[in-house]
């Protein structure tokens, strides 16, 4: 038996879309409810080009931004549609090893020197104290037994080494270094981990809109490894069951247009089991962060 598309699919399409669902999710629900794959897969081609053309969204904005270019808001990204595999950003040639669409996830080499890698443990180091997260219902911060980690947080710009760095990814990810959080250097020792977490705010805490003042929401995080632990330690994405291994010198970044699990951007780091580990973790906001 055929099935027609019905304006009434047409529009229940664009619903999922626009309250987060990717494109996968929503045709996976689809041939749930018991549509044909290939009249599914149709009426959402149809759909979503309409909508980005009603939007003025360019299709190619998806192999760039992921599906994130249907929510129509920008979000940072490094320039991938001409399948570059070295970005030359002038003081790096980044290498592009991996990238995903959906989750947006891209895993980078040689965003930063051996060197600068040792200096910013060497200038994080005397500050580093058990991490504190951010607690969403008050706005403010606690000790978490979820993140076992050591950390510390730079100013932005608050060494010229630093300085370098934020200039750096915000030419690799095309967004403001205005919009960039003050570098974050985590330590973790043989056992520590950060369990799974998104590091967008959540919008039901009553904590959120005062963290919101400043900024506005995170939209993207670049994981830049500042050593290579000897066993252990991998950036984790269990929605889509990736590990990105620490290698020093590289970078994982991901990005999430919504502050919405159906992002996929649930991520942690894995138990270290034998050496230490060390990141820089960047966190860009949707506004300027003063
Ligand atoms: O250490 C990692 O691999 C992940 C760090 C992280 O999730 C963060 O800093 O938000
Ligand atoms: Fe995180």
């Amino acid at each position: 038996m055929s099935q027609t598309i019905t304006p009434e699919l047409r529009q229940w399409i664009t619903e999922q879309v626009t309250a987060g669902h990717g494109p996968e999710a929503v045709l996976k629900s689809m041939t749930a409810s018991g549509w044909q794959e290939d009249v599914a897969l149709q009426a959402l081609e149809q759909t979503l080009e309409k909508f980005l053309a009603d939007r003025g969204i360019d299709p190619e904005a998806i192999y760039e931004r992921g599906t994130a270019a249907l929510y129509d808001k920008p979000v940072p990204a490094p320039l991938l549609h001409g399948e570059p595999n070295v970005i030359d950003l002038g003081d790096a040639q980044v290498q592009v090893v991996f990238s995903l669409e959906q989750p947006r996830v891209v895993v980078l080499a040689n965003v930063l020197s051996h060197q600068e890698c040792d200096e910013l443990m060497a200038l994080a180091a005397t500050r580093l104290e058990r991490s504190l997260t951010v607690k969403t219902d008050t706005g403010t911060s606690e000790v978490n037994a979820a993140r076992t980690s050591d950390g510390m947080f730079f100013q932005r710009g608050e060494f010229p080494l630093c300085d370098r760095i934020e200039r750096r990814i915000a030419r690799l990810l095309n967004w403001p270094v205005e919009n960039g959080e003050g570098l974050q250097v985590l330590r973790y020792r043989p056992g520590a981990e950060y369990k799974p977490h998104y590091d967008y705010f959540d919008p039901a805490q009553p904590g959120t809109p005062t963290i919101l003042k400043r900024g506005g929401q995170r939209v993207g995080t670049l994981v830049m490894y500042l050593n290579t632990p000897e066993a252990g330690g991998a950036t984790t994405f269990p929605d889509v069951k990736l590990s990105v291994n620490p290698v020093k010198g590289s970078a994982v970044f991901f990005s999430y247009a919504l502050p919405h699990p159906s992002t996929q951007t649930l991520h942690g780091g894995a138990p270290v089991l034998a050496g230490e580990k060390w990141v820089a973790t960047k966190w860009l906001r949707e506004g300027r962060f003063e």
